[in-house]
């Protein structure tokens, strides 16, 4: 048995087209142009509020609107959260498949709690997880390493594998002293061989291979 904990946007789910949605009803509501895909997908990683300041930014809108328009685009998301969000090839197989195995599986997202819960359980995943640490769990969020180490703490695991898709998950698993797992399909936003990981892989497939070939064991 070991703990495996998950990174939600870009790891399990190609989430990118409902944030977009969700931002762009936002900047629209307010008279602003929409952002493209790639535009939105280079704000994704630190949570929806630097999201939302990010494309602000982008905008030229007054941050004393920061608070209010992540509320909004909280509620957009939350309106519409599935839509054209997808799981990654191999997903629900490769959950199942390390839940026989007897790992025990955990989320930590900079996703907020609330959506993070309403998609894994619109794509039946919800009961595959034993703990969901979300954005907004704890005052802290990724790279700080208290919500991974939290994740760990709630699966009675003080180490396993990270597995994520972006250079905040690989920062997080190193400040955490956790081993990482790179999915190299998601939103990462630097050169792949600067990620640091103890292993990258590019289909869902190949992880069950990893953790039986002791991907698990303590990354220092
Ligand atoms: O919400 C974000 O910015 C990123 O979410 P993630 O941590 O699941 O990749
Ligand atoms: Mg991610």
């Amino acid at each position: 048995m070991s703990a495996i904990v998950f990174d939600l946007d870009g790891t399990l789910i190609d989430s990118a087209p409902d944030i977009r949605a969700a931002v762009n009803r936002t900047l629209e509501d307010e008279g602003h142009a929409a952002l493209d895909l790639p535009t939105v997908i280079s704000f994704i990683g630190h949570g929806l509020p630097r999201l939302v300041e990010r494309a602000m930014g982008a905008r030229g809108i007054p941050m004393d609107q920061h608070a209010r328009l992540t509320e909004v685009t909280l509620a957009h998301y939350n309106a519409a959260a599935n839509d054209l969000t997808r799981p990654y090839p191999g997903v629900m197989a490769m959950l199942e498949r390390l839940r026989e195995e007897g790992h025990r599986l955990g989320i930590c997202t900079n996703k907020p709690e609330a959506p993070a819960r309403k998609v894994l359980d619109q794509f039946g995943m919800a009961h595959l997880f034993d703990v969901v640490v979300g954005g907004d769990t704890l005052a802290a969020r990724k790279p700080d390493p208290a919500p991974l180490h939290h994740a760990f703490a709630a699966l009675g695991a003080s180490s396993g594998l990270y597995v994520g898709d972006s250079e905040v998950d690989a920062e997080t698993a190193q400040a955490a002293g956790i081993a990482f797992a790179f999915f190299t399909q998601g939103y990462c936003h630097v050169p792949h061989d600067t990620v640091h990981c103890l292993a990258r892989f590019d289909h869902f497939d190949a992880l069950a291979g990893l953790v039986a070939k002791g991907a698990t064991a303590p990354d220092r």
